[in-house]
């Protein structure tokens, strides 16, 4: 492979140019399930999986790109990376980021295939690992790191990376513009102290459902003493185990470090106001998807009755598409806006969503974790803090301590803090022994399973 090696002799012009001559798709799985790591009140047995697509081209550098799914239905994935695949192969990723929202739209608005979606569900999983691997490859070809060349980027560049169809009502090409050069000024400044102190994450791996009270307590122990002061609960299955588990974390972190409960989508909109109510006296900062992921008015109506408690609601690991984003915060339905480097399609949809958070001043704090998560989403928190919000005031990302000895460039979190990666790309890349081992259904770990 000649991957980076021979960069040096391209010069701008050329190296642009390259020619994408091939999309493979992998299915790959891991059996966190074995051991309840990332179980939820919704989620009882994930096994972290991640359809894997590989882009070559004609000069040897190669793009990664990944969507991430819990084991079961990743076959259904890569079918659609693979009906999408026609769409890219044959293409200059000049021709591509040339005109980026337009490539956008041809793979989100192609007139059979939009039927399957429009931007929602598998098809809009299929498209996210498709462009990530394309921001990937475009980050390769500068030689930065994915964040680093989006900071790079010239306003306009980023705003012709958006499709803005669907959300002129709240935010115009023209908007996002001013308000990206607004945020130019202090950006240096903001660039270094990242490269310094790193951006604040929370930590979930202390409190999957799945795991009994014991671990729980070795895992906060633990976490407290690597220099961890915001955690998140899973809740949302027994109201006892709930009160229980909160009870035991809050008072093992103190009342000074922050608390977040998540409920994965449990109940309906009563449930979860009476539910969230009985936890407030372990003051967590927020309650994550307490209801349907769909339903922004229910949205609305559990954040007014717990905004009282001092109780917001967080939600967005499963929002599909921008256009519930928009709804969500023109509703006042959220508090946190979750973004997710693999629901959405990609970077491109992702601008869109960070400048309307922004412009509603509704903090952004990613979901991650799952495989691969933490090592997209650092790029996309990092560029919103350099270039967008310029604020830290209730913002962290999530952290999750698993599957990330499988990937080339691994995050870096130093106490507490993601530091901003340092190898070009967008740190998607797994190793080639991991994805021959984890390939469902052939590859070793999978073979002798009974699963
Ligand atoms: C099934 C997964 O582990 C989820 O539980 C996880 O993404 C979770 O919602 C989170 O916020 O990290
Ligand atoms: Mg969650």
């Amino acid at each position: 492979v000649l991957r980076g090696k021979n960069l040096g002799k391209f010069n701008f012009r050329d190296k642009m140019l390259h020619k994408i001559i091939n999309l493979t798709v992998r299915d790959v799985r891991f059996p966190t399930s074995l051991d309840q790591h990332g179980s939820d009140a919704m989620h009882t047995d994930p096994d972290y999986s991640a359809a894997y697509v590989v882009l070559d081209t004609d000069s040897g550098l190669t793009g990664f790109g990944l969507t991430f799914t819990l084991g079961k239905g990743t076959e259904i994935v890569v079918c659609a990376v693979e009906a999408l695949a026609r769409l890219v192969v044959g293409k200059c990723l000049q021709e591509i980021v040339s005109d980026f929202r337009g490539f956008y739209r041809l793979l989100t608005s192609d007139s059979q295939m939009r039927w399957l979606g429009p931007e929602k569900g598998v098809i809009h999983l299929a498209t996210a690992a498709v462009l990530n691997a394309v921001w990937d490859l475009w980050a390769r070809t500068e030689g930065k790191p994915l964040w680093k060349l989006l900071v790079d980027m010239e306003p306009k560049q980023l705003v012709s990376c958006i499709d803005f169809r669907y959300i002129t009502d709240v935010l115009t090409e023209e908007e996002a513009l001013d308000l990206l050069v607004k945020a130019q000024e202090g950006k240096q400044h903001r660039e270094d102290q990242m490269q310094k102190e790193g951006y604040p994450a929370y930590t979930t791996s202390c409190a999957w459902l799945g795991y009994p009270d014991e671990q729980l307590k070795q895992l906060c122990t633990d976490a407290l003493k690597s220099g961890w002061t915001r955690f998140k609960v899973k809740v949302g299955a027994d109201l006892e185990d709930d009160v229980r588990r909160c009870r035991i974390i809050r008072q093992m972190i103190g009342p000074d470090n922050t608390l977040m409960i998540d409920a994965n989508q449990r109940w309906d909109v009563a449930e979860a106001i009476s539910w969230v109510s009985k936890l407030a006296e372990f003051r967590p900062l927020w309650i994550e998807e307490p209801t349907s992921p769909d339903d922004i008015l229910g949205h609305a109506a559990i954040s007014k009755a717990l905004a009282p408690l001092g109780i917001g609601v967080a939600t967005g690991e499963q929002c599909q598409n921008r256009v519930m984003f928009k709804q969500f915060l023109q509703a006042s339905a959220l508090q946190f806006v979750q973004i997710d480097s693999c629901r959405l399609g990609s970077v491109n949809e992702n601008l869109a969503v960070l400048l309307m958070a922004h412009k509603f001043n509704v903090p952004v704090c990613p979901h991650a974790g799952g495989v691969g998560l933490c090592e997209l989403v650092q790029h996309l928190i990092l560029f919103d803090y350099i270039c967008v919000s310029a604020d830290l005031r209730n913002r962290m990302c999530e952290y999750v301590d698993h599957l990330h000895e499988h990937f080339t460039c691994p995050v870096v979190i130093q106490d507490a803090h993601y530091m901003p990666p340092k190898d070009p790309g967008y740190s998607c890349e797994m190793l080639e022994s991991t994805v021959q081992r984890h390939q469902y259904p052939e590859g070793n770990v999978w073979k002798n399973m009974k699963k």
